[in-house]
């Protein structure tokens, strides 16, 4: 039986698309268990992405709000991969640029049919803007589990960030278990161990568990 916990810390680059017909190019099949990062711009995704996996340099990490420009996909093993999405909401961007970019992040998230989770990283301090309701409730809409993570939770005190984690859970209460809401620092940790039970969880959905064992089993009486 295939190990059930997975190593992020193998986490690769594999490719940068600027759309999902390149990304279709790159990796054709659109199969296997994809988790995608959401969230506004500067909201902390490659920060997360970097945190999660223990590498520095995975993502790209930046002061200047909207530099995820692309499709950033990084492979786990060869069932599984970690998506880096465009940022939402970044204004200071000359508006074809902009349309490019959410063209291609609505067209990910609408096309794509190994996308088996996503992560909406809000910044804690203002969380639940528009755009990050309108991600969730199309995930929900979707049947696509949701872990909503609070960023940059060190900026705030213990007791501030409890107050922010129960105002975030109570607005999202009616979806139940379909959208989880933790707290996540980039820079202390804070959160870590919760976020990759999650992760860890999505990437082992019972029908890639069934199909790896079937493969497997196909392969052991192939060698007999
Ligand atoms: N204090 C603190 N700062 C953070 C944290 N996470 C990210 N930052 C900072 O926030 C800024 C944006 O972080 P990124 O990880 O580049 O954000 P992004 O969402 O990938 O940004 P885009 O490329 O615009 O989509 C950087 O200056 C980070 O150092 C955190 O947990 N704590």
């Amino acid at each position: 039986m295939t190990e059930s916990r997975m190593d992020f810390r193998k986490a690769k680059f594999l490719i940068s698309a600027p759309d999902i017909a390149h990304l279709n190019q790159y990796l054709p099949g659109d199969a296997g268990v994809e988790i995608a990062f959401a969230g506004r711009s500067n909201a902390g995704k490659s920060s997360a992405l970097n945190m999660l996996t223990d590498q520095k340099g995975l993502a790209r990490t930046s002061k200047t709000p909207g530099r995820t420009q692309l499709i950033n996909v990084f492979e786990l093993d060869e069932h599984r991969r970690l998506v880096d999405l465009p940022g939402y909401g970044f204004a200071q961007v000359p508006l074809a640029l902009k349309k490019k970019w959410q063209y291609a992040l609505g067209e990910y998230l609408q096309e794509r049919q190994c996308l088996t989770g996503v992560v909406v990283l809000m910044d804690i301090r203002h969380p639940l803007k528009d755009l990050d309701m309108q991600m969730i409730e199309w995930a929900v809409e979707s049947e696509i589990p949701v872990l909503a993570l609070l960023t940059k939770a060190d900026k705030m005190k213990q007791s501030e960030r409890m107050k922010m984690i129960n105002e975030v859970r109570k607005h999202l209460g009616d979806y139940d278990d379909r959208v989880k809401v933790e707290a996540f620092s980039s820079l202390k940790g804070l959160g870590k161990p919760k976020v990759l039970s999650i992760l860890n969880e999505w990437c082992h959905p019972e029908w890639l568990m069934e199909a790896i064992a079937e493969a497997e089993a196909a392969d052991e009486s192939e060698g007999q």
